[in-house]
């Protein structure tokens, strides 16, 4: 079990606020899958967002197969093998499906489209019949399928998911989980942050526990949410 990913001692926060997150350590290794959970508003989707660069560390490091990463613009995060799918906003709505899955390659010019997007059309049958339909017309689920798919396109080696199941019928939370576990099998570890607690973690290898003062007087007078092996 090697470490694919390793964030160590990270402080995270908002222009002049508080920590919203404070001396958090984590691994995630090449076959895992690995929750996060906590409660709302604790700082997971922060988590995540430093974890690919998108909010700058206040200190700490990012080791994404053994390089410092940290500092680095998201773009080279992705470059380097991290697929992020954040919980809102993560397909473009406008475009067809078939367009949505071209734009996920962005960042690799050196992987054929068509052949990966097959690939994917394969792996994700509703996708495929839904190729030519734009993706404001999916179901929340489906949704959520071709997000995965998207960030699926230039081959990551980790994804990071925030709250896939979110706002989801629990017929579809269990197809989504059903999803990153085939996922995780073809060879892409996995971080998510979810709120469905027992359903994540029932499909994860192992799982932390984001605690956090939830409001900004209590994070004042406390130091940033704190990370708990379960
Ligand atoms: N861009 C921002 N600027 C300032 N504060 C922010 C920003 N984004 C998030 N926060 C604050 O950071 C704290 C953690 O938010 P975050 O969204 O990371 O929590 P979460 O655990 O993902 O919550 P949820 O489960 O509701 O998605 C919250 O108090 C939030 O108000």
């Amino acid at each position: 079990m090697t470490e694919l990913l390793v964030a160590e001692k990270l402080a995270v926060g908002y222009e002049a606020d508080p920590d919203i997150l404070n001396d958090i350590s984590l691994t995630v290794s090449h076959d895992e899958i690995v929750a996060v959970v906590g409660s709302n508003g604790a700082g997971k989707s922060t988590l995540l967002k430093a974890l690919i660069g998108l909010v700058r560390l206040r200190s700490g490091s990012i080791r994404l197969d053994s390089t410092f990463v940290e500092g680095m613009p998201p773009s080279e995060f992705v470059k380097r093998g991290m697929g992020y799918v954040p919980q809102s906003d993560n397909v473009f709505e406008s475009l067809s499906v078939d367009e949505n899955l071209e734009i996920g390659l962005r960042s690799r010019s050196d992987i054929a489209l068509r052949p990966r997007r097959e690939e994917l059309y394969s792996s994700f049958p509703t996708l495929a019949e839904r190729r030519r339909q734009k993706a404001g017309s999916l179901s929340g689920g489906e949704r959520q399928i071709l997000a995965l798919a998207r960030a699926l396109m230039p081959r990551p080696r980790i994804l990071l998911l925030d709250e896939p199941t979110a706002g989801l019928a629990p017929r579809f939370v269990e197809r989504i989980l059903d999803q990153i576990q085939a996922i995780n099998r073809s060879g892409v570890a996995v971080l998510m942050v979810e709120q469905h607690t027992a359903a994540a973690l029932n499909i994860s290898d192992r799982g932390y526990l984001l605690r956090g003062a939830t409001s900004e007087k209590a994070r004042a007078i406390a130091d940033g949410a704190t990370l708990t092996i379960l």
